[in-house]
């Protein structure tokens, strides 16, 4: 126990209820800080990222990508009957590469002297944690780091649909898939499952997929689905499921039945039975945990990160909102929180679209009408090689005189990799002349931005 917990007469300096992304990121922070740190995670340490997330999700994306590839070398003259993925081999590799993290993990926080538990955690007041069983754990502060899980929408049938976290269990392509959201994980999903082999429909009730995109890159998007065989039902309500021929489900309404039907209609926080109450923490209507910029809840020493607040869901916000928190509570830094302007976010899509900052209508809509658009519209040389339609699309949006570039929106092979570095530099305030008077690196698909027109 630290000096300062013992004087106060608690267990700990910080107990960490959720051992996710964030939870994990802030004990690591506060125990290099020489905090006396708790953890407490029911199930596998990694959360959503590591076991239903990010990391099985790009997994699959590559399984994919692959296949996509083998496709283009037919297109390019490479002869020989095209392989078949075996699934649950590749689920084999997969969760290895996951079961290496995890033991990671482990080892991590037994050389930290972190207290892990495997148990849910309850409040019981701002500054006691009670464990499934029964045991209470007080600390000076407590942070709040549950996440989230899938919802689904409360229609007729729901129960005979599927969640993103059942895709994972999947040991072959289904051959015939309905998916309902056109979000993140509703565009990756069916890009995945299409390139690996199902017959994809994709029933978006919005207008267009993405609706916080750049509209242009949607549109190409969308192009770039429909030449894949994705089939998109723009505007389109599913407002009930129902059971066709044996096992088969279809939507209310619609003739063909499918071997499986995936919800992708957003998610929900883990905040029930947390004793939020009991602390005097307030949600939103959402019932997400409010918190004010510097992760705090309105209880004194509670505080939260990541999808159980109403911020941007994305796994390295969490852990950049967790080690900012933990060196304002545990070193002193009295300025640290995180700046939620100008995340970085990558859609696995095929290809993938990523973007940060500014679309150009955010940007009117908060800097004015001094707005400049600047396009790269191009097929990339392995396309073009193979002489397949996908084409990419490159935007910057850029304001006033100066042209300081506000948003940079990337669709297009390589736009995943390519965009991380330009992040950093628009961040740091780069204008448009900054971009030209870089050297290109050719050929290349990232030269594009320097050579923007
Ligand atoms: C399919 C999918 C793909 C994704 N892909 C990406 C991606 O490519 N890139 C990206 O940046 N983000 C991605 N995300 C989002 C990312 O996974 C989340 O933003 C991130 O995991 C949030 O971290 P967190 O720590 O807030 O919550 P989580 O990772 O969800 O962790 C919360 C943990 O709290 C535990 N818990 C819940 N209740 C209790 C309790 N009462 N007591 C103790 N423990 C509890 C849970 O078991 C869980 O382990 C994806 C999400 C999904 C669903
Ligand atoms: N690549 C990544 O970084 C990545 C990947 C997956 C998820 N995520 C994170 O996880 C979050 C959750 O992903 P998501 O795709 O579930 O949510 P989302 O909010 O991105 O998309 C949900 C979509 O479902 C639609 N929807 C909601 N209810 C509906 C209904 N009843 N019928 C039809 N459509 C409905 C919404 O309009 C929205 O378009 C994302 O917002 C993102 O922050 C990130």
């Amino acid at each position: 126990m630290s000096a300062g917990a013992a004087r106060a007469g608690l267990d700990f300096d910080l107990v960490v209820i959720g051992g996710g992304s964030g939870g994990l990121a802030a004990a690591f922070r506060a125990a290099e800080h020489g905090a006396r740190v708790a953890l407490l995670e029911p199930a596998e340490l990694g959360g959503t990222c590591v076991n239903v997330g990010c990391v099985p999700k790009k997994a699959m994306w590559l399984a994919a990508h692959v296949s996509e590839r083998i496709e283009l070398a037919a297109q390019l003259g490479f002869d020989g009957p095209a392989p078949k993925l075996d699934w649950c081999e590749f689920v084999t590799h997969r969760q290895r590469y996951i079961a290496n993290i995890h033991a990671s993990y482990r080892r991590r926080l037994d050389a930290a002297g972190i207290v892990t538990v495997a148990s849910r955690g309850r409040l019981l007041d701002p500054r006691t944690v009670e464990c499934a069983d029964g045991v209470r754990l007080r600390a000076a502060h407590v942070v709040i780091a549950t996440g989230g899980r899938p919802r689904r929408p409360s229609i007729p049938g729901a129960e005979l649909g599927l969640v993103s976290e059942d895709f994972f269990r999947f040991t072959a392509a289904p051959g015939r898939v309905a998916i309902v959201g056109g979000g993140y994980i509703g565009v990756e999903l069916s890009g995945i499952l299409r390139a690996l082999g199902s017959e994809v429909e994709l029933f978006v009730r919005g207008p267009r997929l993405l609706q916080e995109f750049d509209d242009e890159l949607v549109e190409r998007l969308q192009e770039n689905y429909h030449q894949a065989g994705v089939v998109l039902h723009l505007g389109c309500d599913v407002r009930g499921l129902e059971r066709a021929d044996g096992d088969r489900v279809r939507a209310a309404g619609h003739d063909t039945a499918f071997d499986a039907v995936l919800f992708a209609t957003g998610r929900q926080p883990n905040t029930e039975d947390l004793g939020l109450e009991a602390a005097g923490v307030t949600t939103t209507d959402g019932g997400y945990v409010c918190v004010d910029p510097w992760q705090d809840t309105v209880a004194a020493g509670v505080h939260a990160i990541g999808d159980v607040t109403d911020r941007v869901a994305l796994t390295p916000v969490a852990i950049a909102a967790a080690r900012r928190l933990m060196d304002r509570i545990f070193a002193g830094q009295a300025d640290a929180r995180l700046d939620y302007d100008n995340v970085p976010t990558v859609v696995f899509a095929h290809p993938p679209l990523g973007t940060v900052g500014l679309t150009a209508a955010q940007a009117r809509a908060r800097l004015g009408d001094d707005v400049h658009e600047y396009h790269a519209d191009f097929r990339d040389m392995l396309h073009a090689l193979a002489d397949v339609p996908q084409r990419s699309l490159f935007k910057l949006v850029c304001v006033g005189d100066e042209r300081r570039v506000v948003g940079i929106h990337l669709l297009g092979e390589g736009a995943d990799e390519i965009l991380q570095g330009f992040a950093v530099a628009l961040k740091k305030g780069i204008t448009l002349d900054d971009l030209r008077e870089t050297v290109a690196i050719h050929p290349t698909s990232a030269e594009e931005v320097v050579l923007m027109r």
